[in-house]
């Protein structure tokens, strides 16, 4: 990542050093969770209460889940329709995030599958597991979907402490619970239908809920859009020398469990673009020398896996900005419209089941 000069330095935030988990001590870790996110759209953490043993447990079963025959996996594929919620597993080819920012026509699916889980509680939108190949499967997940779940909240209820609204603002506004967890397996691809712009892990875009944590292994690839390179971006000053900026930053992989958190459109909207959703992209690790490897086998880039969970509004509230984020100087920049018609646009766009 850049020098902490840098515009678009991402900090790594102490949550213990914040005494995050005792609520009379916040302020100034919400003060500094702001400044990261209205610069950045992102923020790294450590210490954040999730489990270390409970994050290598999740990656082993991600590992497990993903290298099952293609039968068992199909037992949990996401639900034929693009109007719903995904639930399952989803193969390579079924989500292609390139069309988010208009690429229809080209070849934009993303090279990777997943398996995306909702709350136990949605009977309206259940997840399939796979029935019978992987016991132990389905309660860990639903372990560790309460335990994101509830860090979640807690950044809510900091991000209304950091903007001084009342207890709720937020808050009152998440249940029943619309979330998604995704885990994530990226398969090996050449390097070279990456560089070449013909492939990636991920396309540029930006995350439709509130905020999204997310957990990576070591093998890197995952960038952040640089605002520094765009003249008018509202959170950053210009300084005239965008042109030499690149259009992306890496968000490398750090030992230690390290978190990445970043804002998505929801937030935005409520926020009134006070918290722009932070594109980002998952392409080439920047650790990975192209001329050493390019050839042969060498060029393939090994498997990778993530795990992000896309914490949501309830799906009947307004994702329109909050009454405090609008003034007569700053109108609301976005129309009223539930959490439910924002994520199925949005949906529909990308997801190409058939
Ligand atoms: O795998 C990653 O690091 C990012 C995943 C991501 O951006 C997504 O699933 O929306
Ligand atoms: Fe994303």
């Amino acid at each position: 990542m850049k020098p902490s000069s840098h515009p678009m330095h991402v900090p790594t935030l102490d949550c213990n050093h914040f005494q995050f988990h005792d609520d009379g001590h916040e302020a100034e870790f919400a003060a500094q969770l702001i400044d990261s996110f209205k610069r950045t759209g992102f923020v790294k953490l450590r210490n954040h209460g999730i489990p270390d043993n409970m994050i290598q447990d999740l990656f082993r079963w991600m590992r497990q889940f993903f290298s099952l025959a293609p039968e068992d996996k199909q037992e949990a594929h996401h639900p034929p329709s693009r109007n719903t919620p995904q639930r399952g597993w989803s193969k390579y080819g079924d989500e292609s995030t390139g069309y988010l920012q208009g690429a229809k026509g080209v070849e934009r699916a993303d090279v990777k599958e997943h398996f995306d889980v909702g709350d136990v509680t949605d009977t309206l939108f259940p997840t399939r597991w796979p029935s019978s190949s992987l016991p132990g499967f389905q309660p860990f997940v639903e372990s560790y979907y309460t335990v994101i779940y509830t860090f979640a909240v807690r950044i809510m209820a900091i991000l209304e402490t950091g903007f001084s609204l009342p207890k709720g603002a937020f808050t009152n506004r998440i249940k029943p619970d619309a979330s998604d967890l995704r885990l994530a397996h990226y398969p090996p691809v050449p390097a070279s239908l990456i560089t070449q712009g013909k492939a990636a892990r991920i396309w540029p875009h930006t995350d439709f809920g509130l905020i999204t944590p997310l957990f990576q292994d070591g093998v890197g690839g995952l960038e952040i859009e640089n605002r520094a390179k765009c003249r008018n971006h509202p959170n950053l000053q210009a300084n005239g020398k965008n042109d030499d900026e690149p259009d992306f930053l890496p968000v490398e992989p750090e030992p230690g469990n390290i978190m990445v958190l970043n804002v998505g459109d929801t937030l935005e909207r409520w926020t009134n673009g006070e918290l722009p959703a932070g594109v980002h992209r998952v392409v080439l690790p920047s650790t990975f020398n192209q001329d050493v490897n390019n050839s042969g086998e060498a060029g393939l880039l090994p498997d990778r896996y993530s795990t992000a969970f896309f914490f949501k509004a309830a799906r009947g509230e307004d994702v329109s900005p909050v009454d405090a984020f609008v003034t007569e100087e700053k109108k609301a920049k976005f129309p009223p419209m539930t959490s439910a018609e924002y994520q199925r646009f949005r949906t529909q766009t990308m997801y190409s089941y058939d």
